[in-house]
């Protein structure tokens, strides 16, 4: 069986399942888009007051939360703990490359 030679019936419960997976990736995109908007934000901040790219205690806190939002939601948690550590490692390499290179005074839009 091939997908080309499909059941009518088939192919469009597949497609129907299809259209909602596509929307869910685009909804996962913008909410990472917007996530990291404000990490960066953290980072400047971070910066500027001489804080270090990472903070392991409110990790903790973070994947404790979500670990039982998971569970809670069916979702394995070692899968969702997973996930958020791959997040928090690129938001926290983000805020060393912040930290490497201050904004001049002024802020960001200055020439
Ligand atoms: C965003 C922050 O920086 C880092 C990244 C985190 C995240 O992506 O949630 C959490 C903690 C920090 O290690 C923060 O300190 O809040």
């Amino acid at each position: 069986m091939t997908y080309s030679d499909i059941d009518e019936t088939v192919a469009a419960e597949l497609g129907r399942l299809r259209e909602s997976i596509d929307n869910i990736d685009a909804a996962v995109v913008h909410m990472l888009a917007e996530r990291f908007k404000c990490t960066q934000q953290v980072g400047r901040l971070k910066a500027a007051h001489d804080l270090p790219p990472a903070d392991p205690a409110r990790e903790a806190r973070q994947i404790a939360r979500l670990r039982r939002l998971a569970e809670n939601a069916r979702l394995d948690p070692a899968f969702a703990e997973k996930l958020l550590n791959f997040i928090i490692a690129e938001v926290i390499r983000h805020h060393e490359t912040i930290a490497g290179h201050p904004e001049p005074q002024g802020g960001p839009d200055r020439p």
